[in-house]
């Protein structure tokens, strides 16, 4: 992980989800692939944002630690940061916890996305750093 660019930006917690009956598995508690699911999706969107382009895919995610079960009811957040900018990849860094008490719920240390030109080969996408909306919004 490149420690430097980690520490220059605390991961931010964006998207809350409540945890419902629909998402629930036999043990009453939050189902793990409902939970990759809204992260594979968070984690896409924050890549889509960073390279300005809505042709990335997920190429790779490191061993995910599943900490603490969610229950019915419970309010959660999906934090996520980018720690490396590649040639052609982004690879995040991904914590998820409870929004009310912050008891930490699940990590992931590296998911790795690619940018891809329009016949789905990877492609540089010529970033560098993390921007924030105003910057994007500027140029
Ligand atoms: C503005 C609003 C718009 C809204 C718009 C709506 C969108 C809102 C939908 C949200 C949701 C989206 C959903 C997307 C998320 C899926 O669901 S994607 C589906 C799952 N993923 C896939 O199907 C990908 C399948 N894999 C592939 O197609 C090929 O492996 C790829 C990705 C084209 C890469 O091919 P490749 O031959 O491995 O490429 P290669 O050049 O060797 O490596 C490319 C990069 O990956 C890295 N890499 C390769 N292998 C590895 C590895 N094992 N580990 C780590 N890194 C690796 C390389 O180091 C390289 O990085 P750089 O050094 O260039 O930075």
């Amino acid at each position: 992980m490149d420690d430097k660019l980690y520490s220059e930006h605390e991961m931010r917690f964006h998207t809350r989800k409540w945890v419902k009956p629909e998402d629930l598995n036999p043990n009453q508690s939050l189902f793990g692939g409902r939970l990759l699911q809204w992260i594979d999706e968070e984690a896409a969107l924050y890549a889509i944002i960073q390279l300005e382009n809505t042709h990335v895919v997920t190429k790779f995610i490191s061993e995910i630690n599943f900490i603490a079960a969610p229950r019915q009811g419970d309010i959660i957040e999906i934090g996520i940061v980018a720690t490396k900018f590649g040639n052609t990849s982004l690879t995040l860094r991904c914590e998820v916890r409870n929004k009310m008490t912050h008891e930490p719920i699940l990590s992931i240390d590296r998911m790795v996305f690619v940018n891809l030109d329009k016949n789905g080969k990877p492609a540089p996408h010529g970033k560098t750093a993390i921007t924030f909306v105003a910057e994007r919004l500027l140029k």
